[in-house]
């Protein structure tokens, strides 16, 4: 041990009021470099974080240490996206001081909402994924498991969205303009990563035959570490993120010639590598930049997971005992070709021996099923930007192919469909295959979308692997999702059950008996209409709509797409609305709609949608004939700050994708858990939504998987037939393409119209019409009942423990990952 420093030496920062205080003013003076007086709200969120930062910094090392000493097994959960949101709040309530910030704040004149308000969101994540990617890191370091995220730092996250004239405009997101305070940059960590050039075949020393990746543009990856605090701010891991550089920033030939541009056009290129993240969400775009990303992080990370596994052994046989890598998707499956070509042609291994070893580190997650989603990159692609790793792509085919031919006994179809390469048309590699087969554990994220992944993308593979594929349903962190996005509630429960369920959601199953308490239902409202009354002043200040804070609030908060069906409830607000005018005398349940989701900028018909709900609003909120009984409101930029003033204010929580079509979701739990009732088709995690909080709490209609493939398979739907038999749905379609909601251009609507008409409506949105109006009323019919409603509120929060992303990261733990909790020595011992 190294007796010139021992980090017990530091006087570690103190937690309480005075010593927060203290170090605000001296991060705000000499880091900062502000007076009090002249501080802007930034400069004191800067503070702050540094601050808080202060406080993480020193169980951070005393966790990684932990790591090295024990030499344990970690898991690397790689990401293209991390969409992370705020951290101030989180890393106040996990480390469990909240309200000694807000006092410390509160002595130097601040309120703590505007230092909070001055943080951007970081918003590197698309939807689901990057948000499940986010909940993981927090429930691993929760756990106490030695759990590292490795992703792209980009400079630009997903886009702003901006309504003009009620249609979606982008605006870059400059999350980095101002820095980032929780991130640590380093220089040190530097990974050269090629791309293009040729492949050299030689003879090695012992006459094998042996390849090299010559003439290659290089790229340096270069780390920056943002601590990842567990609950209790015992653990803290951490998550790196590569910023792409230049290997030459300034090219001075080229300068002396006069070609400014020129002399940084490299680092310009360079650089763009981590410019900005994809906004699509389950499409996937087959860009080439797109592909350079993917293997730009991957490389990275896989160079720096061998660096810290070879600081503690020799030999690579004990890889897979000491790391577990976990692909989000996709996205990062070049990492299976890629760790072939380190292993054996940088370390020189056999190639069997590198496959054992690769196939026993790797395990990959599916996300979705939708073909437009699966990755499939131009092998002609491929072999340009990176040629060896086509070859062993092909070696690696050829290999698993000619083990397959015999069973398959001349099934030249099931072959195909098995091969890695597509050779319909141009030729693609399906990373989907190359992920399963380079993997030991393959996973789908809720019960039904990994049946549907056996019977559909992975038939043949399960066929040939019957023990690899495994379910693992989704999760969400309570801590983000109720302790810190809905205090009223959770204090609540604090205060009636402990706060045992905010590091153990199981715990929060003591509520049962409280949905029969009459007070402490009355107090559940209360928690509830005071997150209503938030999100009214929130709608107020986002669209200027006052809103009925009574009003059932029925929430629609996802990206938008068509298969999560924004149209289904669009045609419905038009139903009601018309039946609204209809019938002026009849006392109805107020409703107020709450849309909010972006749309891929490339996806006119979702931006359609966006523009549609928009008109319709601007037509439904200024008709005196309907007064407030109805309201429908689409909130702008929707992200995870946005999500965490939406959720806790839900009543009616709306999951109607078309089956078989939503592989999980996340959004339902993390509604359901706040109290919102679910108004759902029997789609990924809502079936199992519904085994949990009991098929009488939720609002369930519309097709199964099942009946969605077999009338498809029929081919004897045919919408119009529908549309004619539903007079209240011919209706609201009549208006849509007449032009009632867009007189300023009727035929604005004329693609979706069609689409849900001669286009066959592919997601069956006038199929479900019927039953998703019959499942609404009875919403609307138990809504005039508080304290049912109440009720059956009360049992959805309390039902809701096992969608902790604490039960789904352990259960990765244990059937995936073998990975154990470490418990960090904090005595400053053992550094090396
Ligand atoms: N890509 N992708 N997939 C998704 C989401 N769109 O990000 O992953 C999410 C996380 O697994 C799922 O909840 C969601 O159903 C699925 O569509």
């Amino acid at each position: 041990m190294d007796a010139r420093f021992k980090s017990r030496d530091i006087e570690r920062r103190s937690l309480d009021v005075d010593g927060l205080k203290r170090s605000f003013l001296e991060w705000l003076v000499y880091s900062v470099g502000k007076d009090a007086r002249a501080a802007t709200r930034r400069d004191w969120f800067h503070t702050v974080a540094l601050a808080v930062r202060d406080r993480v910094v020193d169980r951070w090392m005393d966790t990684t240490r932990s790591y090295y000493h024990e030499d344990a097994k970690r898991v690397y959960y790689l990401s293209l996206e991390f969409l992370i949101g705020r951290l101030l709040t989180n890393s106040l309530s996990n480390l469990g001081i909240v309200d000694e910030c807000r006092q410390a704040l509160d002595r130097l004149g601040l309120s703590m909402e505007d230092v909070v308000d001055a943080e951007p969101d970081a918003a590197l994540g698309n939807g689901g994924l990057g948000r499940l990617a986010a909940c993981f890191l927090d429930s691993m370091a929760s756990q106490g498991l030695p759990g590292y995220g490795y992703g792209i730092r980009y400079e630009f996250g997903l886009f702003e969205q901006r309504f003009e004239n009620g249609w979606q405009v982008e605006y870059p997101e400059q999350w980095l303009q101002f820095g980032n305070p929780w991130e640590f940059a380093r220089p040190e960590v530097l990974y050269p990563v090629q791309f293009y050039g040729r492949v050299e075949e030689f003879r090695d020393s012992v006459g094998e035959r042996a390849y090299r990746w010559v003439d290659a543009d290089r790229v340096l990856a270069m780390a920056y570490d943002t601590p990842v605090v567990g609950f209790g701010g015992e653990t803290i891991n951490t998550l790196r993120l590569w910023s792409a550089r230049a290997t030459r920033d300034f090219n001075f030939g080229h300068f002396n010639d006069g070609a400014y541009m020129k002399a940084v056009e490299q680092k310009i290129l360079s650089e763009n590598l981590s410019r900005v993240l994809y906004p699509n969400d389950a499409t996937e775009t087959g860009k080439e930049l797109r592909l350079k990303q993917e293997y730009f992080f991957t490389s990275a990370s896989l160079q720096d997971i061998l660096r810290r596994y070879l600081q503690h052994h020799s030999t690579f046989e004990n890889l897979p005992n000491k790391a577990a890598i976990q692909l989000n998707d996709t996205h990062p499956a070049i990492g299976i070709a890629e760790l072939m070509r380190l292993l054996v042609d940088q370390h020189a291994l056999r190639w069997d021996d590198a496959w054992e070893i690769t196939r026993a580190t790797f395990a990959y997650t599916n996300h979705t099923l939708l073909p437009e989603a699966l990755e499939a990159w131009p092998v002609r692609m491929i072999e340009r930007v990176l040629p060896r790793h086509m070859q062993i792509i092909y070696e690696i085919n050829a290999k698993f192919l000619n083990r397959t031919k015999a069973k398959a006994a001349g099934d030249n179809a099931k072959l195909s469909r098995l091969s890695l390469i597509d050779e319909r048309g141009e030729r693609r590699v399906r990373m989907g295959n190359l992920a399963f087969l380079g993997s030991h554990k393959v996973n789908g994220v809720s019960a039904l979308h990994t049946d549907l992944m056996k019977q559909t993308v992975f038939a043949d593979f399960h066929e040939e692997f019957p023990d690899r594929i495994n379910n693992k349903t989704n999760g969400i962190t309570p801590r983000r999702w109720l302790k810190q996005a809905n205090p009223a509630l959770s204090e609540l429960i604090t205060t009636r059950i402990g706060e045992g369920w905010i590091s153990d959601l199981s715990q929060i199953a003591a509520l049962r008996e409280k949905a029969d308490d009459v007070v402490f239902r009355e107090e559940f409202r209360r928690a509830k209409r005071k997150n209503k009354k938030r999100l009214a002043a929130y709608i107020a200040r986002q669209t200027g709509e006052e809103v009925l804070v009574d009003s059932i609030f029925d929430v629609q908060v996802k990206r938008m797409h068509e298969y999560k069906r924004q149209l289904l409830n669009v045609l419905h607000t038009i139903a009601l609305y018309n039946e609204m005018r209809d019938n002026p005398t009849v006392s109805w349940v107020p409703v107020t709609k709450v849309f909010a989701g972006k749309a891929a900028p490339s996806y006119h018909m979702a931006k359609l949608i966006i523009k549609l709900i928009n008109d319709v609003a601007k037509v439904v909120n200024h008709d005196p004939s309907v007064h407030d009984n109805l309201k429908v409101v689409l909130l702008p930029n929707y992200n995870v700050t946005a999500a965490e003033i939406i959720i806790p204010a839900a009543d009616l929580s709306e999951q109607i994708s078309t089956a078989g079509m939503e592989a999980s979701g996340t959004g339902n739990m993390k509604l359901a858990l706040n109290g919102a009732l679910t108004i759902g088709t029997l789609d990924g995690a809502n079936v199992e939504i519904r085994e949990h909080v009991g098929a009488d709490n939720i609002f369930i209609f519309g097709m199964t998987a099942d009946e969605v493939n077999d009338l498809r398979a029929s081919g004897g739907f045919n919408p119009r037939e529908v549309i004619a038999s539903n007079p209240s749905l011919k209706r609201a379609l009549d208006m849509i393409s007449t032009g009632a909601f867009s007189p300023d251009d009727r035929n604005r609507y004329h693609p979706i119209v069609q689409a849900l008409t001669d286009g066959g409506d592919h997601f069956l949105v006038t199929a479900d019409f019927a039953d998703y109006c019959r499942a609404q009323d009875a919403a609307m019919q138990l809504y005039r009942d508080p304290e049912e409603w109440t009720r059956k509120a009360i049992l959805n929060t309390a039902n809701m423990g096992w969608f902790s992303s604490d039960r789904t990261v352990n259960e990765y733990a244990g059937e995936i990952w073998d990975v154990h909790p470490v418990k960090p020595s904090h005595d400053g011992e053992g550094f090396r």
